[in-house]
């Protein structure tokens, strides 16, 4: 039986870098399909989690940061945050309660008012766990201040899920009433191909400083599943993929002494993509050096750009 009021849209998260965006999509959908981490601008590919709930159904379009573009790949990065914004029903905008308001976010801020003036922007406080009560009334009442008097503004941890539920419950009720635009179960409809190669850039990026996120791109090459496999065994799939860096010394840095450290990305990927397909997994990872593609408009078509 289908809610009487039940209600149905778009969200998507934005926020400064690390503000806990993808933290909160996982908490929300319950699995692990955005990619988190603790370097800035590693969310490229717009991921959608779906949020089930009896009275509503919530699809999360997950976008990369807001960032003034320096390359072309910038440019068009900011192109697609621009046009979700306006085709979402609620933009949930992200402050961290330990860090202050500061100029990042009224530029972002700015930027959403001018590009999607009609999308209401719910403030969203989290990791509400790291401070104490008093420090998040006073992050509340910054954010208040910030986004105007009519806005809702919602606490949350998505580490300790306290008030996650509270936040489905004000972003749903922005939503159109209507039918579920998902069947119950999806999680996303984003193709397995690019959550593979997210998993694998995310594991490749691991552990390493802040230059390479934006170098770094993963392309699936071929997936085949193994014949001659028994019905014990089960299927199993082998995957080919390339990781494509800027510079040499970028390759000798994701491979690793004597390919250590390439072996290691291999194994903490296969692991979370075979949790992702419930099949196993036998990963080929190689590294390509593919000059300036950030630059370079065909080798951005060809990365899915
Ligand atoms: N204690 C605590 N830490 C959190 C919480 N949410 C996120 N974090 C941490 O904050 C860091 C950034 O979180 P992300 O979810 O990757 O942030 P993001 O906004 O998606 O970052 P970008 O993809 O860089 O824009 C990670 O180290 C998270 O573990 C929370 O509720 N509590």
């Amino acid at each position: 039986m289908t809610h009487p009021d039940f209600r149905s849209g778009f969200v998507c998260f934005v926020g400064r870098p690390n503000t806990g965006k993808s933290t909160l999509t996982n908490a929300l959908v319950g699995s692990k399909i955005a990619i988190t981490s603790s370097r800035p601008q590693t969310t490229r590919h717009t991921i959608r989690g779906i949020v089930h709930r009896d009275h509503a159904q919530l699809i999360l379009v997950d976008t990369p940061g807001l960032h003034r573009p320096r390359t072309l790949l910038g440019q068009r990065l900011n192109d697609l945050v621009r046009d979700t914004y306006s085709e979402v029903d609620a933009i949930g905008m992200c402050f961290p309660a330990d860090e202050k308001i500061g100029p990042g976010d009224r530029w972002i801020l700015e930027q959403l008012r001018h590009v999607a003036p009609k999308t209401p922007v719910i403030g969203i406080v989290t990791k509400i766990d790291k401070v104490g009560k008093q420090q998040v009334a006073a992050q509340l009442m910054a954010v208040s201040k910030l986004l105007g008097d009519n806005s809702d503004v919602v606490p949350v941890s998505a580490t300790s899920g306290e008030q996650v539920e509270v936040l489905v419950d004000v972003l749903a009720s922005h939503m159109e009433p209507g039918p579920a635009f998902y069947p119950d179960g999806e999680l996303t409809d984003e193709p397995e191909e690019t959550l593979m190669a997210e998993l694998i850039r995310e594991a490749a990026l691991e552990g390493l400083g802040d230059e390479l996120p934006h170098s770094l791109a993963v392309v699936i090459e071929e997936i085949v599943e193994r014949e001659g496999r028994t019905e014990k065994q089960g299927p199993m799939l082998d995957v080919h993929a390339f990781l494509y860096v800027e510079r040499p010394s970028q390759k000798g840095i994701v491979i690793g002494k004597g390919g250590a450290r390439l072996r290691e990305v291999g194994t903490a990927a296969r692991t979370q993509i075979e949790k992702l397909l419930g099949v196993k997994v036998y990963l080929d990872l190689h590294v390509k050096v593919a000059k300036d593609w950030q630059r370079d408009p065909k080798q951005l078509g060809r990365l899915g750009f």
